[in-house]
């Protein structure tokens, strides 16, 4: 990476502001994955042992500038504070101002502070110049460990950057490297499976995939747009309507450029999006017009499977069927599997196919799962990730 990260500057004694992405999912106040945290510990343990004053900052969904009280980090500070063994993470009920400053100036080295949700305020997201000052008045340093929010251009994850030495955390530095190597110089076969329901995200992906991946297997609502544009009937699946010209070019250029793009062969298709549907398995061809695809079938199954496992590398982003209901999970089982068993390499990103790896217990057989869905797709298109960009350069 081109960028300067924490390991290349004197940080010891420095007020360090970290952007971290604790954007963590809470249910009736409890923390259900704390992956994201979890995967900041590495930096924020380097910055304990240098003898850095901690000032960390996160956003927590989207409360549009104002305070939302279920989106205060209050439990987000105490989680860390376990991860850390008990030692005291302080939490702030703000972001910026006098109090903030206060208690950053009784940080002792190795000691830290989490500020309030930083999306609490209408600069951050507007990318505020004037907030972006007032965050960086805190501290003499900025680290952004924040790969998930690495897409968004926002006071804390950009506009901080150009008043303050900037370099990047450690986990940041980590799924730079991770993605950054996969998709330069990566191992053949390298082999791309894109599903999911989000048609117009991943269309952008795929054409960039068409200039580095062997292979590329399409599965899950996605598959449903190339199959109407080759003229087959579809019946209720999911489709976009507006990508139909989009999707048949893919195919044409995948010959062209001698990439194996491969669409599913049979489908398990529902009478309803439920799990009480009735369900069969048919040849691509011959989905029944009141019907919807919702999984891909056996032998797409087996020949994605074969596929996994004979590359060096795989980038999954998307699910095969909607995993969340058993009778269409196999697809998306059959092909987590695969990738489990593969000795190639394995990224996975995005926040439902990282569930589902959780939800068949093969998550800890992928090799990398990156913390940033819609930036690692970014990533992955090919587009500069604004949070990266500000940083100093090597
Ligand atoms: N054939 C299908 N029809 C409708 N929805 C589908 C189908 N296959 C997968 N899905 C749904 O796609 C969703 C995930 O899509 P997406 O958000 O694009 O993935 P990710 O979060 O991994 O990027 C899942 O909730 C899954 O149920
Ligand atoms: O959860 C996140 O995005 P992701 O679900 O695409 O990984 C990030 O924290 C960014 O959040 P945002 O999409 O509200 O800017």
């Amino acid at each position: 990476m081109n960028k300067k990260s924490v390991r290349d500057i004197d940080v010891a004694g420095k007020r360090v502001f970290v952007r971290v992405d604790f954007n963590v999912p809470i249910h009736d106040g409890v923390i259900t994955d704390d992956t994201r945290i979890r995967e900041t510990l590495p930096t924020i343990k380097y910055l304990i042992e240098q003898g850095a004053k901690i000032i960390l900052a996160s956003h927590l969904g989207r409360p549009k500038g104002q305070v939302v009280e279920e989106f205060r980090l209050t439990q987000v500070a105490k989680r860390l504070s376990e991860l850390l063994d008990g030692k005291p993470v302080a939490k702030a009920d703000e972001a910026v101002g006098d109090a903030v400053k206060a208690q950053v100036e009784k940080l002792n080295n190795g000691d830290i502070l989490l500020l309030e949700n930083v999306r609490f305020y209408p600069g951050e997201e507007k990318n505020d110049p004037e907030f972006a000052k007032q965050l960086a008045e805190l501290a003499d340093i900025y680290v952004n460990d924040a790969f998930g929010a690495a897409h968004r251009a926002h006071a804390s994850t950009e506009g901080i950057a150009h008043h303050l030495p900037a370099v990047s955390g450690l986990l940041m530095e980590k799924e730079l490297e991770v993605l950054g190597k996969a998709l330069q110089e990566p191992e053949r076969p390298f082999t791309a499976i894109i599903g999911g329901a989000k048609v117009k995200d991943k269309i952008g992906v795929i054409e960039n995939l068409l200039n580095i991946a062997d292979n590329i297997l399409i599965g899950g609502g996605i598959a449903y747009t190339f199959f109407k544009a080759q003229g087959y009937e579809i019946g209720k699946s999911l489709v976009d309507e507006e990508k139909l010209d989009l999707a048949l070019g893919f195919i044409e250029k995948a010959k062209e450029k001698n990439v194996n793009f491969y669409l599913p062969v049979d489908i398990v298709v529902g009478d309803d999006f439920s799990e009480d549907a009735n369900v069969q398995v048919v040849d691509v061809d011959k989905i029944p017009a009141d019907w919807e695809g919702l999984d891909i079938g056996p032998k797409t199954r087996e020949i994605y499977a074969d596929v996994i496992k004979k590359s060096k590398l795989v980038v999954w982003n998307g699910p095969m069927g909607v995993f969340e209901m058993d009778k269409f999970a196999e697809g998306t089982k059959a092909v987590a599997q695969a990738c489990a068993e593969t000795e190639g390499y394995t990224i996975l990103g995005g926040g439902d196919s990282a569930a589902a790896a959780e939800k068949f217990q093969l998550a800890d057989k992928m090799d990398h799962i990156s913390t940033g869905g819609g930036a690692s797709l970014e990533f992955m298109e090919g587009k500069a990730l604004p949070g990266v960009v500000a940083l100093n350069d090597k």
